[in-house]
């Protein structure tokens, strides 16, 4: 059974562990012991859970050994096909699968009917205007891609195209389509190595038994792909070791009611590095807070501290101000162990941060499977836009959904090459136009219209960062709202906003600009991996009301999970 990446938190509907969940677990209570602190446990309660979630990792670490250890999933010992560049013959055949031939036909069939271009273009003065541009364009000699069959190779589709036509399939040269190795079948009793190097094998004596000299088509063969491995042959393994980064995650996990034999490395390596990245934050709060809470209620003196630590680490004034009143109710009268405060506070954090889904009823942001979800992506130049939608059609591709992007950031000519390299890595489709200045709705209408004719789950749109000017931007974005929304009425639409965390409050305002124009719906937070300003994701709930989808801590693309507030304050809180 697949493993959905998108759903891994939710045991149950909530979005955090919830009460049932948590009776579930023997783990699962709160505050769990910090595995410092309990490193002389006086209690036998102590004891009892710090056996427990020793035990617990045990077992989660014997598991994960093993799966590394079993054939089906041991990487090479080296990194030899890890970096081998993939040839570029190679590249000729994985962009152009079976599968890929057919719908790419089909979708140009779809954007390119008549009947239904007129249908569309009757709705709206926009799909007209795209409508008539793909017939210019589609005109130009020159920007005609020419696909011979010769280069089709080892696809039954191909035959049955050769044995009708002795003329090149044309493509349409509006509707780009970037496909990368999809995985073939391979003995299974081979060593992973040993069943690399035989694909590679097969796969050229298939290319020289069928090739003739042709120029390459540049649509397929994008310069990056040479230099980029393919998702099977990047993904390494994390080193596994039983530290107290593993003990701390074991932990979490086990209070949000998962199973030893359901921990698994990537999940354990995530927390790791959601913690590390929260380092500076949790430094700057938590030692204050440790120092102030618990030392009796709260006077004044103290709820001044808790302000500028809070403040420090961007959490921002109205989200301060919550925090400190709230903490204030049970802290004022009560003389409270430090631990029991902290828990408390972590209570506090997790209501806020929840508060956004509570309002809207969702408790979850998986995408719907067969349904077509389009997932707007916006936000400010190099908040890390593009890098989100390598990392989630990664994580699409990893729990099962059919996925494709549209590469809709048309002013900047590298970012539609910079998307293509994270398609590449994900295994995951680019729709693009090569064409320059090209209307970005259009490239919109495209991505839907393939979408639609693949079946396709999840369809990432990637946009501008900048353009002219601000006006300009926010002008383009309502213009490819507007054609989600009617090209693709049925289809489950959330517009993401990308939020940089290193500039902390800064980055908020941009929030209100882009939330006119692309009715936002949820936030991802980027770059919380060493930054001190974590804080931020409160103040992002607190003063946009907007929930919290994902969050990125890192550049690879294994470095942004879904949001879950649990984890994130634990890792904010747990000293
Ligand atoms: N450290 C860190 N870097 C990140 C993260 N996410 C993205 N980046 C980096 O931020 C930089 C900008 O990311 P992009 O994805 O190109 O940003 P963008 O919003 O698409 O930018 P434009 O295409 O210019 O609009 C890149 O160097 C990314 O590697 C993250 O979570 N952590």
């Amino acid at each position: 059974m697949v493993f959905n990446w998108f759903r891994r938190q939710h045991n149950d509907s909530s979005n955090t562990p919830s009460e049932k969940t948590q009776q579930e677990t023997p783990l699962a209570k709160e505050p769990q012991p910090e595995p410092a602190e309990t490193a002389n446990p006086t209690t036998e309660t102590a004891q009892d859970s710090s056996t427990d979630l020793l035990a617990f990792a045990k077992a989660a670490y014997k598991n994960i050994q093993q799966k590394q250890q079993s054939p089906e999933v041991a990487t090479p010992p080296n990194s030899e096909i890890a970096s081998s560049p993939i040839p570029k013959t190679e590249a000729i055949e994985t962009a152009q699968p079976p599968e890929a031939v057919s719908t790419v036909a089909e979708a140009n069939e779809t954007a390119q009917s008549p009947e239904i271009a007129a249908t569309v273009a009757e709705t709206t003065e926009e799909v007209a205007e795209i409508t008539e541009k793909q017939s210019v364009s589609t005109a130009g000699v020159d920007s005609v891609t020419e696909i011979t069959e010769e280069q089709l190779v080892s696809t039954s589709e191909v035959e049955s195209v050769a044995e009708t036509t002795e003329e090149p399939v044309t493509l349409n040269p509006e509707l780009i389509v970037e496909e990368t190795e999809s995985p073939k079948a391979t003995p299974v009793n081979l060593s992973f190595l040993e069943r690399a190097a035989a694909e590679r094998q097969a796969k050229q004596e298939r290319l020289i038994a069928s090739a003739i000299e042709v120029p390459e088509p540049e649509v397929l063969t994008p310069a990056v792909a040479s230099t980029t491995t393919t998702s099977e042959t990047a993904e390494v393994l994390p080193e596994l070791a039983f530290d107290e980064g593993f003990m701390w995650s074991t932990e979490v996990l086990a209070a949000q009611g998962r199973r030893p034999e359901d921990v698994s490395i990537e999940e354990i390596t995530w927390l790791k590095k959601l913690r590390q990245g929260l380092d500076k934050t949790r430094r700057n709060i938590l030692n204050q807070l440790k120092a102030i809470v618990g030392q009796g209620p709260l006077n004044q003196a103290a709820v001044a501290e808790i302000e500028a630590a809070l403040l420090q680490a961007d959490v921002g004034v109205e989200a301060t101000d919550y925090i400190i009143s709230e903490l204030q109710k049970k802290l004022r009268a009560e003389v409270t162990a430090p631990e029991e405060a902290i828990a408390f506070l972590k209570e506090i954090l997790r209501d806020m941060l929840d508060q956004p889904l509570k309002e809207s009823h969702k408790s979850s942001f998986a995408p719907d499977k067969e349904t077509l979800n389009i997932w707007l992506i916006t936000g400010v130049n190099g908040a890390g836009k593009t890098t989100t939608i390598g990392k989630i059609s990664h994580l699409a591709q990893k729990s099962g959904y059919k996925c494709l992007i549209g590469a809709a950031d048309t002013f900047r000519a590298a970012a539609v090459e910079q998307v293509k390299v994270w398609g590449t890595r994900s295994g995951v489709e680019v729709i693009s136009n090569p064409g320059k200045n090209t209307d970005p709705a259009a490239v919109v209408f495209d991505a839907i219209a393939a979408a639609q004719a693949r079946e396709t789950e999840l369809l990432l749109v990637d946009t501008a960062g900048r353009l002219q000017n601000k006006k300009n931007l926010m002008d383009e974005l309502s213009k490819i709202r507007r054609i989600i929304d009617k090209k693709a009425p049925k289809a489950k639409i959330e517009s993401l906003l990308v939020l940089d965390a290193t500039l902390g409050q800064n980055g908020l305002r941009q929030a209100e600009v882009f939330s006119q124009a692309a009715q936002l719906s949820g936030v991802v937070l980027t770059k919380l991996d060493g930054t001190a300003k974590g804080g931020v994701a409160l103040a992002v709930v607190q003063q946009l009301g907007l929930p919290i989808r994902f969050i990125g801590a890192g550049e690879g693309i294994e470095d942004l999970r879904p949001f879950s507030s649990y984890e994130f304050v634990e890792a904010l809180l747990s000293g």
